[in-house]
This record gives C-alpha cells, structure tokens and sequence, in this order.
C-alpha cells in the first residue's frame, strides 16, 4: 500500500520492516537443562513454513489458539516422530516481535528439545531464499523495537525484569517495560517540540510579528521548560535513589572485637556464613553477604573489630578496611557487647560520631540473655545521651533470637527511605545510558535553551531544544523530524488561512 502522508511522501507497507530478515528461533527456557516443558520461539517470514512441515500438514495455524500437535521431522523422506507438543501462533502484526511468531512448548528432556531444534535448521534453504538461523542474544526484542512494537525503555525494561533477583527490582522494572516511562518521556518530549515549533515559527515567519509578541513566546516557552526541568530533575533524583536497588543496598556491621558482629550477621542471614569464635579478632577482613531481605537485595558487610590499640599488623589492617567499608556504606549497624567495661571504646565512638558521612546508623545491643533488663535501659540512656539521640537503639540476642525480626523490620524500613520505596510508589530504574542521557543531554539542553533564552537568541534557544529533544529521542529510539514540527507549526493556522 502506498500512501501520502501530509507533508512528504513514505512508501508505507503493512509487511513488518524485518520481513525480509532471516527468520530466527530460539529456546527461551534454559538451553541443556532438564525440565519438564520446553519453550522454543520462532518469527519470522518462514514461521508458517515450519509450523506446517512441523506438523506434516498443509493447513494454517489458527490464531492464538493453543493446540496440540504432534511434530514430524520430514527431511529423511519419511515422519519421524519428534514430540506432542502444545503449539501457540501469532499472526504479524499482533505479536511480541510484529512478525508471524510461534511457540512450541515441548517436553522439557534434552534430547526432545535437540531433535526440534535439529529439524527446524534442516528447513533452511539458503538457493531458495528460506534463510533460517538460531536467533542471536535480544533479536526477538531487537526486532520488536525495529517492528514498533516496543520502544527502547521498553527493551530495556524487559532486559532488567528478567535480571531482577529481587521483589523491589522486579517491581522498579516493571515502569519501563509497562510503558510508563516511555509515557512519561513522550510527554517531556510533546512539550519540548511544541516549543520548538513556536520559535521555528518565529524564526520562518516572525518578519511581521510585533517585538512583544516574540518576546511573550520566548517568556511562555522559557516557563514552561523551568516547569519541565524541575519534573527531569525529580525523575532523576528518584532514579538515582532506586539505583541502590540494582547493586544491592550496603550495610556494615561494626563494633569493638567479640561484640557478636559475625553472630548477628549469621542470625540475619540464617546461615554459618561468617565465622564466630569467642577469641577476639577472629574477623580480619571484611566479608561481604548478598541477600534478600523483605525483597530489598542488601549486601551485608562483617568488619573486623575495632579497637583502640593493638600490635597486631593485620588487625590494624582489618581496622582499617572496616572504617573504609562503612563509610563506603549505606548504612551501618553498630553492634555492643553490653558486657564489655567500655561499651564503645572512644576510636569506635569518635568515628561512628564524625566519620560515617550519611548518618544511618542503628545501634543494636546484643547479648541481651546475658544482662538483666535494667541494665539494658541504663545502657540505651547512656547511648541515647552520648549520640543526642540521632540514632535508632535497639537490643537483640543471637542465642535466643529475641530483638532478631524487630531489627530485620527497622532494616526494611531503612531501605525504603534510602531508595524511596514505598507501597503507592514503585523505584525507577533505567539503564546506565538512559541515565547519563537524562543530564548529558536533556537537563544540559533545557540549561543551555533558558540561558540563551534570556539574552535573546531564539535561533539558538530553538536549537538547544532540539537538543533536548534529540535526547529523548536517544532514549526511546525515536527522532525529532522537521515534518513534525511543521505538523505542530500549521496546525495551529485556521483552515483556509
Ligand atoms: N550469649 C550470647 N553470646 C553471643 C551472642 N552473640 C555472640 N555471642 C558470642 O560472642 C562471641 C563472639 O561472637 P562473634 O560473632 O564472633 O563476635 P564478633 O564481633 O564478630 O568478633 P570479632 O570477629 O572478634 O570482631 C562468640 O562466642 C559468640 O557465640 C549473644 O547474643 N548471646
């Protein structure tokens, strides 16, 4: 079908742009791993051809619809017999990728899954142009992009959802491959070329136009952008708190030697993972835990114990790496032995007090089954008094477990804050290149359009903008074109003029 648009002419075909590409198939379950079904993929243009020798029938499949069919290699001359399968088609352009699309869910066994893979490559036929190859890494998603399907955000979106090893990074995930950021940048970018074509229009018709009309535009569209930069710096602003998600929200276990650091560790996590002796300094370095915690990926970090001398030319490297580690973190738990004669001796004191540079701190007194309850508050008061109360208190027992889920649920609730998690509001991740396009190239260019705004120059202003512009275009996959500004421009002429 040939149509015209109204500025330009574009040959337009209903046929997807990768009609012609080699038709791919790939196993989306894991490839030489048992399992009990299978799921192998196939777009493109021969996707019909190899579902109908598949099935040895010259029918065509019925549109999402799944059935079951028993699948036939043919290439011997005779049906061999491969599997029962359930097979699922999508006809172009209603697909994940636009083009003709099937699924076969075979049995999951790895010599079923070879044997329908083996029979789909022998359908290639390069003399008679049916090129069918194994699918290269994200071409299914690749060709959804270059089918319209999706856009880039929406790519990525999908890329992080399957890398998400937590509820909160599955949830952050989740806004870029639903689409709503993609909403929230096509809007960004509707403005931006809006005011485009308001200084385009100046810039080829403003010979006639008053000095005060243009330098009303110029004020209306410098408004506007402050507006949209103040809404480009909250977005990132929240990306860069959700990042945390991605490597994992850092805390530090500190305290003085023996204080139970290792056995708190171990008690949060469950599990013998760091070692605990009552011989003080037996942590000498710091080992580092990933893990889950209430859906937050936290990596917990033991130190060795920090004390105020020792001779000990490894421990006062150990010393030295645990104060690096918690000021390299998010958060530090401080941990007391109230059994101790100084319950923080004054080097652990005076850093936790000066060189912890965030302040999220939770001091945890542990081996409470040991002490009496009073003895327990005259220690909170005194660490109370001693931090001017800056800092949460809290008390636990590793041998009892007593005070365990109450820290745990004061750790959630930490990482909410530190990556602006809450139940009506999901974190924001984009990837690293949508991050640096957001101030390399949007925030840099609405900066560079309000300052040459001001001394007048809408020539430049109006290229700033498409700078801006270009940006978001960057990030969607999408470009500005001058038929779409134009569209913007005579659209606001009345019919007949
Ligand atoms: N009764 C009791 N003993 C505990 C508790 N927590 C730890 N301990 C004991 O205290 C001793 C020291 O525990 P660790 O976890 O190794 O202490 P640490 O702070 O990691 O020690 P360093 O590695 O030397 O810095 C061990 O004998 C533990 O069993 C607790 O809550 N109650």
């Amino acid at each position: 079908m040939l149509c015209r648009p109204s500025l330009g002419i574009r040959l337009y075909s209903s046929l997807p742009a990768t009609y012609y590409h080699p038709t791919i198939y790939a196993l989306s379950t894991s490839l030489g791993q048992k399992s009990a079904i299978a799921v192998l993929r196939i777009t493109g243009s021969h996707t019909k051809h190899i579902f109908q020798e598949l099935t040895a029938s010259t029918k065509t499949p019925i549109e999402r619809r799944a059935s079951l069919r028993n699948l036939y290699d043919n290439s011997q001359g005779k049906k061999n017999f491969l599997d029962s399968s359930l097979v699922l088609y999508f006809a172009n352009p209603k697909s994940y990728t636009g083009e003709d699309m099937l699924e076969l869910h075979l049995h999951g066994g790895r010599a079923v899954v070879k044997s329908v893979l083996k029979a789909i490559e022998r359908m290639g036929n390069m003399q008679s142009g049916r090129v069918i190859r194994y699918a290269l890494p994200g071409e299914f998603s690749q060709r959804a992009f270059q089918n319209g399907r999706m856009d880039l955000t929406q790519v990525e979106g999908v890329g992080e959802l399957i890398d998400a090893e937590t509820e909160t990074q599955r949830r952050s995930a989740v806004s870029s491959m639903t689409g709503q950021n993609k909403q929230i940048f096509e809007r960004w970018r509707a403005t931006i070329v809006s005011n485009i074509a308001q200084l385009t229009a100046i810039i080829d018709f403003g010979d006639d136009a008053e000095i005060e009309d243009i330098d009303q535009i110029l004020r209306a569209a410098s408004l506007q952008m402050r507006a949209l930069r103040k809404e480009v710096e909250r977005f990132v602003r929240k990306v860069d708190r959700s990042a945390i998600l991605q490597n994992g929200i850092k805390v530090a276990f500190l305290g003085s030697p023996n204080a139970g650091k290792s056995s708190l560790l171990n008690c949060i996590t469950n599990d013998d993972t760091s070692i605990v002796s009552n011989i003080p300094g037996t942590t000498r370095d710091s080992i580092d835990v990933p893990l889950d915690i209430n859906g937050f990926k936290v990596v917990l970090c033991d130190t060795a114990g920090i004390r105020d001398t020792t001779e000990d030319e490894i421990e006062q490297e150990g010393i030295k790496r645990a104060k690096a580690k918690a000021s390299q973190s998010d958060l530090a738990i401080v941990v007391v032995d109230p059994l101790s004669e100084q319950i923080l001796n004054p080097q652990l004191c005076e850093f936790v007090r000066t060189a912890i540079p965030h302040k999220q701190i939770i001091i945890v007194i542990n081996k409470v089954d040991l002490v009496d309850d009073g003895t327990v508050t005259k220690i909170k008061k005194y660490l109370q008094t001693s931090f001017e109360e800056q800092f949460v208190i809290t008390s636990t027992s590793c041998n009892t477990l007593e005070g365990i889920d109450y820290l745990v649920a004061q750790l959630s609730q930490r990482f909410e804050t530190l990556s602006e998690t809450t139940q009506d509001s999901d974190p924001i991740t984009v990837s690293k290149r949508v991050q640096e396009i957001l101030t390399n190239d949007i925030l840099f260019g609405i900066d560079e359009f309000l300052r040459t705004c001001e001394s007048g120059d809408v020539v430049m202003a109006s290229e700033n903008l498409n700078y801006a512009a270009e940006g978001i275009g960057k990030i969607t996959g999408e470009t500005v074109g001058i038929e779409e500004v134009l569209g913007i421009v005579f659209s606001r002429f009345c019919v007949g003029k």
